[in-house]
């Protein structure tokens, strides 16, 4: 027996889903003292080796027979420290994910793997003395001159020569090699401001906001409630500007496709420092010298996409969340957190104000400004001379369509393109047409591992399944009775582009979705396609979001109607907000705008509301009804998710949870309400029978207390093995 008192340990958080830290000896006679406290190990974990970070020492839970210690120390100084740390420890918790998890997707993937930190000194140039005093007798007007007398001026980083010396290296070399240049490492530094770009004058009520925001720094959360083109980007970058004259950094969230070229060179222009960005397509490399910049204070913007919200800001002074409603700032998968959410708390704890900017803010948002919670700032009309798009809805019913396309929109088209303009024509469906049907029979192809339909693409050759990705080529004929008379039912972007190209030959027609924009810049070069000439655009909700289109003056939606009746409760919140933007879009320079809905529901009350009021009126009926139904922003919900291939698994393991669940909350007394076990919207997706529980309280907190206590005796289940299972706290999708 060891009788010894357990020693001191790191505790160390592992990329692994099992909740906790986990405790290692330093080794080699060092001391776990807090020095260790942010700093990555590498660590033996089964047989694998993996690296972890230190988020904490202290007694171990074993004695110290069974602790191992860690194979190395990767860092010699910590990189995760102080608010950083205690978000992501805050994220972990209330997310319900372990930290190690939790950290993984916060870090870029280079230092997830244990590389060093990048290093962020400046390669610079100057001239030794044998060049100092050699480089006069250099030919005059050759480039090795040039570049000599630039050096001779003075120490020059590598990014100036770029600017001053056009091709220089092979000059340097030329200097290198005679010995009268050499290459120092400068230390990093914050750059030295450059001017800033002259913006527009501000218009009253962009500068009534911007003083609100001038009066105080501290922690406050505001919202831009905007109409699109409305001046919320100019706000952005004067605030921006105003957190760096203070000596602060700054952290712009953009949604997932809302960091297109045209924002970042908008920013870049605009600001005096450099703007550092962090996105999924970078390379490896840019990513991990973007976040050590932030994170070492030599960088002092960065604008990027849900992860960014991680990283660590050592002089936070102000985060900006451009369209805060936009769904890509709910991770889907791996543990399922709100960057929205997440940057409120971090800029809680570091004393820095939120603007949250939107044309069609989150119910949850416009809730909170109702609470007083939020300070809600108005700009209600359009910048410069812009004018509001006319909306229109055309009804349909009873009418001949053209290839789904009523006449209304065909003449809208025709209009548009006749004076010159482009036109948008919306269609929240990639593919040819979402379903094929047997004319004779009835039959409709199906995915044979989901229960959804097969959509038609390519034309009219392939059958795919947007939910697994399953493929196969268009049978010949029906698989059931053999009859040759397959139909394409609906429509998607594909045909809506083939019909169009046929009735307007003489136009480029540009369909622009997932598809045709997979590619780096695929969506900038798309758009560069249509020019600023006569054009039609076709497409899905890639072309809602943050464009400028200068030259577009129709915007036609066709078909709706099958959110106007879906069973999840934010359907009809997602489609006014999707109509709302992707009207936006027109007639945003000098032009009137003019936009189209086709449907077959125009009584419809969101439609006539959105018509009538935009999206301030729906939101205020809405706002309402979710308060009656007890449904969020007025109670707060998590749901449990299980997948099994044993369609009995996934059912038994959620049966068992509930029954966990409610002994619980009646343990407790939390006043929770508990779904109990169900299918889910798809009861079957890739092979796998899909259930879920939905949790429901009016207080965060209970529910909170619920999961906490609940959720260690879900995952000691046995059924919990036999299935792949997760927690959703504020789930934003219910498929
Ligand atoms: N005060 C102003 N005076 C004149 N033009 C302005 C002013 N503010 C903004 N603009 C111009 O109006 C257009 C729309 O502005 P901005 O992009 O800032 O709006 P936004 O609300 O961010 O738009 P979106 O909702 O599409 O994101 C831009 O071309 C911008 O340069
Ligand atoms: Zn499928």
């Amino acid at each position: 027996m060891n009788s010894a008192p357990p020693p001191a340990c790191l505790k160390v958080a592992l990329p692994v889903p099992v909740p906790g830290l986990f405790d290692y000896l330093p080794g080699n006679g060092r001391h776990a003292d807090s020095g260790w406290i942010g700093c990555r190990v590498r660590v033996p974990f089964g047989s694998r080796s993996l690296v972890g970070w230190v988020a904490d020492t202290g007694v171990a839970e074993s004695d110290s027979g069974s602790l191992k210690a860690i194979e190395g120390r990767v860092d010699p100084v910590p990189i995760l420290t102080g608010e950083a740390l205690a978000s992501l420890q805050w994220t972990a918790r209330y997310y319900q994910a372990p930290l190690g998890e939790v950290i993984a997707a916060a870090v870029p993937a280079l230092l997830r793997e244990g590389k060093p930190m990048p290093d962020l000194s400046v390669p610079a140039w100057r001239l030794t003395d044998a060049g100092t005093a050699g480089w006069p007798e250099l030919r005059r007007n050759s480039r090795v001159r040039q570049l000599a007398e630039t050096l001779a001026q003075g120490q020059c980083p590598e990014a100036e020569l770029d600017v001053r010396v056009a091709q220089w290296r092979p000059a340097m070399r030329t200097l290198q090699a005679r010995g009268w240049a050499e290459c120092l490492a400068l230390p990093p530094q914050t750059p030295t401001d450059r001017p800033a770009g002259d913006g527009p004058e501000l218009h009253p009520a962009q500068r009534d906001c911007l003083e609100a925001l001038r009066a105080d720094a501290g922690f406050a959360v505001h919202l831009i409630e905007g109409v699109t083109g409305s001046g919320k980007t100019e706000i952005y970058i004067q605030a921006v500007l105003d957190c760096l004259a203070r000596g602060k950094q700054a952290l712009v969230l953009v949604p997932e496709i809302g960091l297109t070229p045209q924002t970042l060179a908008r920013f870049r222009a605009r600001l005096p420092v450099p703007v550092h960005v962090l996105h999924s397509n970078l390379a490896d490399g840019d990513r991990a010298r973007a976040w050590a910049a932030i994170a070492a204070g030599v960088g002092r913007v960065l604008l990027g996409t849900r992860s960014a919200v991680f990283t660590p800001m050592p002089d936070a002074g102000l985060i900006i969340i451009d369209e805060e409603h936009d769904g890509s700032y709910k991770q889907q998968d791996g543990f399922h957190y709100h960057a929205r959410d997440v940057a409120i708390v971090r800029a809680k704890a570091m004393a820095a104000p939120v603007i949250l900017g939107s044309a069609t803010p989150s119910l949850e948002s416009l809730r909170n400004a109702d609470a007083g919670r939020y300070v809600l700032h108005r700009l209600p009309e359009r910048a410069g001379t812009a004018k509001p798009p006319q909306v229109r809805v055309a009804d349909i019913r009873k009418l001949r369509l053209q290839h789904g396309i009523g006449q209304a929109m065909l003449d809208g088209i025709a209009g548009c393109l006749k004076a010159g303009g482009q036109a948008l024509v919306f269609k929240n469906r990639r593919g040819y047409a979402p379903a094929l049907l047997c004319h004779d029979c009835g039959f409709t192809a199906m995915c044979p591992r989901c229960d959804a339909t097969l959509t038609l693409h390519a034309g009219q050759k392939r059958l795919h399944c947007h939910h697994c990705g399953h493929q196969k080529p268009k049978p010949p004929a029906c698989p059931d009775c053999g009859s040759l008379a397959l139909q394409p039912q609906g429509y998607g972007t594909e045909r809506l582009e083939e019909a169009l190209a046929a009735a307007f030959p003489d136009v480029p027609c540009i369909r622009v979705d997932s598809e045709t924009t997979r590619r780096r810049d695929g969506l900038a070069k798309r758009l560069a396609e249509a020019g600023d000439g006569p054009a039609i655009l076709v497409g899905t909700q890639i072309l809602a979001k943050g464009h400028d289109l200068p030259n577009l003056r129709f915007v036609g939606v066709v078909g709706v109607d099958e959110s106007l009746y879906s069973a999840d409760f934010r359907a009809h919140e997602k489609l006014a907000q999707l109509l709302v933007q992707v009207a936006g879009r027109a007639g945003r320079a000098e032009h009137a705008g003019h936009v189209l809905i086709q449907t077959h529901h125009p009584g419809h009350p969101l439609l006539t509301g959105l018509l009538h009021g935009g999206y301030p009126a729906f939101a205020r009926e809405a706002l309402p009804e979710r308060q009656q139904a007890d449904l969020p922003p007025y109670t707060h919900m998590a749901l449990l998710r299980c997948e099994s291939v044993h369609q009995e698994a996934a059912a038994v393991f959620l049966e068992e949870a509930s029954a966990v669940f409610a002994e619980e909350r009646r343990r407790g007394g939390w006043p929770v309400h508990s779904s109990g076990a169900l299918p889910a919207g798809m009861p079957r997706r890739a092979g796998r029978y899909r259930w879920q529980l939905t949790l429901n309280a009016r207080e965060r907190g209970d529910l909170q207390r619920l999961l906490a206590a609940a959720l260690p005796r879900v995952r000691a289940l046995k059924s919990a093995r036999k299935t792949r299972w997760s927690v959703d706290v504020d789930p934003c999708d219910f498929l």
